[in-house]
């Protein structure tokens, strides 16, 4: 057993028999031991090597002089690391081990406060504790009894306990105690600590009989919703305006306002309070007040610039919030995540599989944004249908391969009848979807007639879209696509055609058949001259691709010469310099032939593989094309071969388990909730209007599988909160005007909005549409970087949302693994790599750690008041955009289907 810590002060045994006890660390006592604790600020500020020595005689036993380099590893002492009169080195984990931090001073006195007001609430509360949970008097002495020994344990830094439930969680945590390098409470991560300390709290109650749901915080967070209730009220009223469809600017700004309505209710943490009551409105003006008196310090003046270089940067300019990341773009991120984004399904065409350039990008997109394309489609093509050139056979209604076919049909036969040559020229353009110019397409669209409004709706159809291609079960991460227009959308071909509308200007002596991409120029060829005028077309053609930044592959166009004479003649056309392939008398002739007439006049074998009978008559119409559309064009054997197979193919298959499928079939938004009562009131705000506006479909809330950090919410207490919107009676007359309760005009604020909302988030949850989960691993003392590790599931289903927020500042610390980082590392360096989806973190700060400063903040910051970040005074909204590509694996997906769909998959029923 180890020795007493000295230097940690102990408190009085504090229960004696049984009795209500008074409690150490008042406010009074603890405004005492801040002064005497925390005297300056965590090591940060020097970049030399730095000599720790002893300093405080109470650390006699562990009296030591580690040498480590200021930022670096420490150097291994055999001893348990020494009590340091410091703050927490840079690069270091927060621990109780660095006298002048946060993490010392809560886990010497904070913490201990917090087991002394449940060992005082069991005590006080015990009769009717025992008749609500039906537990006996044993239950509850035993119950109190481990408190009272944690926290004997913890103030006298023992090594932690292993747990003596049986249970796989259990045992877990067992495990992970076994590999702690450091098992005493200050000596380890400080959040450990915590974390252990509250697991090993639950078990108390888990080893009862009668205490096994007993939350020993409910009443305080039960208080803190009612404290809040007048502005839940306030908030209520103003989300009204919110949730309708808005106008972009008002968007944004309501965006913006509830994330800072989101971020400072992260204040009503009752931990940092020690589970006092934290009433909002009076910790806005506290915290004003306390900013007035005491304001950071001025900005450095600009530095000079070095001599005929650039003038040094402004500083930053100060404000208590940072947020790393345009907010609104956040929005507009996530809203084009749903409307604009696309999974692509990569189509083989022909060639070598191994070769990128032999696939088809077709693109997979959600089927409201289809939706509302047909509508935009409909009238669009209503009115510019005049417009479309004659040559083109492609997309249109009452075209198609057929209609193209005949007509060069009609002239190869007559020509041929009357003994001609027709020369004909295919051609072929690199990834032509792809590369359409978005500002030349919305000038041809101008051109034709396109303006105002809807033009501006194609520029936003056209900006901002990304895709992630799907391939078997791998898929990648998020790109964005500056140009092209997509392929499996129904404006994208539409699109299409209008921009090479203008193409027939080229074609002064031949012809032309264009089917969407693929073109036809044909000439009949009596006379050299002909040929040199039908080579005159390829150049203007040629020109026409480089203005218009179309690229064609000579390489892969070709030109067939019909004739019936044995020798007809022959030209070496060009296209951007280079010779076309030849097509006639050999042996690939039959294969670039469909047509049996053709076939037999031209006085070839018939096609054996001949296309399937085309189902002439009926109309083309534009979704089939733009789907079957380029396979169907030009009816070449070898793809007719292959349209056969894929007909085939087309039979309905088995629908896969949607746990393993790689493409999410709803917008799925996460929230790592933090705290109950008005936090989690704002968290469902943000939701609401995320899920209101369209910008997501569902939302996933994350909460604790049991009592945390004092107010962290709890499904139990998820449901009393929406609930208690929802019947909430609240009305109380305010003053309004500048001056409060006088002469000010008096409004009422009441509670209707407010039930209004519970009422649509309780119908929210009955739809599925508000999901709720309660994963274990958020309760276990992992850093979230090891969530892969641990817990891969968790991982992959957070992999499915289109972002992940992140609140309070224990999942803050959790991201950034407790480590006190620079706080100029950017976020995503922050995150070590844990980016199973873009991440954003909203939290009030209130641990000695933070990423994402500008440089020189955290000094000016710390100037103001060293312990700027231990009250909760400042907040971070961070965004990290980034998220890893999905990957389907063997891995069980448990509840999967039933979180993420509402379906119970066959395969999984069994779990
Ligand atoms: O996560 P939350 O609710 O924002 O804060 C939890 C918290 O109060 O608990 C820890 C101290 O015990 C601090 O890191 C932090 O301030
Ligand atoms: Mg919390």
């Amino acid at each position: 057993m180890s020795s007493p810590v000295k230097g940690v002060s102990l408190p009085q045994s504090p229960v004696k028999g049984g009795t209500p006890i008074k409690v150490p660390g008042t406010p009074a006592d603890l405004a005492q031991s801040k002064k005497s604790s925390r005297t300056s600020s965590p090591t940060r500020s020097t970049g030399e090597a730095q000599r720790f020595v002893h300093q405080n005689s109470d650390d006699e036993d562990y009296y030591t002089t580690p040498d480590f380099i200021y930022g670096g590893p420490f150097i291994t002492v055999n001893r348990p690391s020494p009590f340091l009169d410091t703050g927490t080195p840079m690069n270091l984990p927060l621990q109780g081990t660095f006298k002048k931090s946060f993490a010392y001073f809560s886990l010497k006195d904070r913490i201990p406060v917090i087991l002394t007001k449940i060992i005082d609430y069991l005590s006080r509360d015990g009769a009717n504790i025992k008749s609500a949970n039906g537990a006996s008097e044993e239950d509850l002495n035993n119950f109190m009894q481990s408190v009272v020994k944690l926290k004997n344990d913890l103030v006298t830094n023992k090594d932690y306990d292993p747990f003596t439930l049986d249970t796989p969680n259990a045992k877990k945590w067992n495990i992970w105690i076994e590999n702690q390098d450091n098992k005493k409470y200050f000596n380890n991560t400080w959040m450990f600590t915590e974390c252990y300390l509250y697991r090993k709290l639950r078990e108390g109650c888990e080893l009862t009989k009668g205490l096994q749901n007993f939350d020993y915080f409910e009443e305080q967070k039960k208080s803190a919703f009612d404290n809040n209730v007048e502005l839940m009220c306030i908030v209520a009223d103003k989300m009204v305006n919110m949730v309708h469809k808005s106008e972009k600017d008002k968007r944004k700004a309501d965006f913006v306002t509830l994330l800072k309505i989101c971020l400072w209710a992260n204040k009503c943490d009752l931990s940092l309070s020690l589970g006092s009551q934290v009433n909002l409105i009076q910790a806005a003006k506290d915290a004003t007040e306390k900013l007035r008196l005491n304001p950071p310090p001025p900005p450095p003046p600009p530095k000079k610039g070095k001599k005929g270089g650039k003038p040094a940067k402004e500083a930053a300019p100060q404000a208590p919030l940072v947020i790393s990341h345009d907010p609104f773009q956040m929005i507009l991120d996530l809203k084009d995540k749903i409307w604009k984004s696309a999974y692509i399904t990569p189509v083989h065409k022909k060639g070598s599989k191994n070769e990128v350039a032999n696939y088809r990008p077709i693109s997979k997109l959600c089927i409201l944004a289809k939706v509302f394309e047909r509508i935009v489609y409909d009238q669009v093509y209503a009115a510019v249908r005049s417009s479309f050139s004659p040559t083109q056979h492609g997309f249109l209604k009452g075209r198609s391969t057929v209609s193209n076919l005949i007509l060069l049909n009609d002239y190869l036969t007559d020509s041929m009848d009357g003994g001609a040559q027709v020369d004909v020229i295919y051609t072929d353009y690199s990834k032509a979807f792809d590369r359409i110019d978005h500002n030349i397409l919305k000038t041809k669209l101008y051109r034709i007639g396109i303006c105002g409004d809807l033009l501006r709706w194609f520029a936003s159809y056209l900006e901002n879209r990304s895709q992630s291609v799907v391939v078997n079960n791998y898929i990648s991460s998020w790109v964005k696509i500056p140009s092209g227009v997509p392929q499996g959308s129904l404006i994208g071909p539409l699109l299409f055609i209008l921009y090479v509308n203008d193409i027939d200007l080229c074609f002064h002596s031949s012809n032309l058949l264009i089917f969407a991409d693929d073109m036809k120029i044909y000439s009949k060829i009596t006379s050299v001259e002909d040929m040199l005028a039908l080579q005159d077309d390829l150049k203007r053609l040629d020109e026409y691709c480089q203005l218009n930044k179309l690229d064609l592959n000579p390489a892969k166009c070709s030109v067939i010469t019909f004739s019936r004479k044995r020798f007809p003649m022959i030209h070496p056309y060009e296209l951007k310099g280079q010779g076309l392939v030849f097509t006639f008398q050999n042996t690939t002739f039959k294969f670039k032939c469909s047509c049996h007439r053709l076939a037999t006049l031209a006085g070839v074998p018939l096609c054996k593989q001949e296309a399937p009978p085309t189902e002439e008559g009926k109309e083309a119409t534009p979704e089939k094309e733009a789907k079957e559309g380029k396979d169907k064009k030009e009816a070449t054997p070898e793809k007719e071969g292959k349209e056969g197979k894929e007909k085939k193919e087309d039979a309905p298959k088995q629908i896969p388990c949607p746990a393993k499928m790689t493409v999410p079939q709803a917008v799925m938004f996460d929230i790592v909730c933090d705290n109950t009562g008005y936090e989690l009131f704002a968290d469902l705000c943000l939701a609401h209007f995320l899920v209101a506006q369209k910008i997501v479909q569902k939302v996933r809330f994350h909460v604790k599988d049991m009592p945390w950090f004092i107010s962290d919410v709890t499904e139990k207490d998820f449901r009393y909160v929406v609930n208690a919107c929802t019947n909430s009676n609240f009305s109380k007359e305010a003053s309004s005007g500048a001056t409060e309760g006088e002469g000010g005009a008096v409004k009422v604020i009441k509670a209707d909005n407010l039930r209004t909302l519970g009422q649509q988030w309780n119908q929210y949850l009955t739809d599925g549409v508000f999901q709720i989960m309660a994963e274990e691993y958020w309760t276990y003392p992992h850093v979230y970087r090891d969530m892969k590790k641990y817990d891969p599931n968790l991982y992959r289903k957070l992999q499915y949302a289109v972002a992940i927020l992140f609140k309070g500042d224990l999942n803050y610390r959790k991201l950034l693994g407790d480590r006190n980082c620079n706080p100029t590392t950017g976020f995503e360096a922050a995150l070590q790599g844990f980016i199973p989806a873009p991440i954003i973190a909203i939290r009030t700060v209130k641990a000695e750690l933070i990423c994402g400063l500008p440089k020189g903040r955290w000094d000016q910051l710390t100037a103001a008041d060293e312990k700027w970040m231990q009250t909760g005074d400042y907040g971070v909204i961070q965004y990290c955009p980034k998220g890893e590509a999905l990957k389907v694996s063997d891995r069980p997906c448990m509840d999967y289907c039933q979180t993420c769909f509402g379906v119970i998959c066959p395969e999984h029923t069994d779990i």
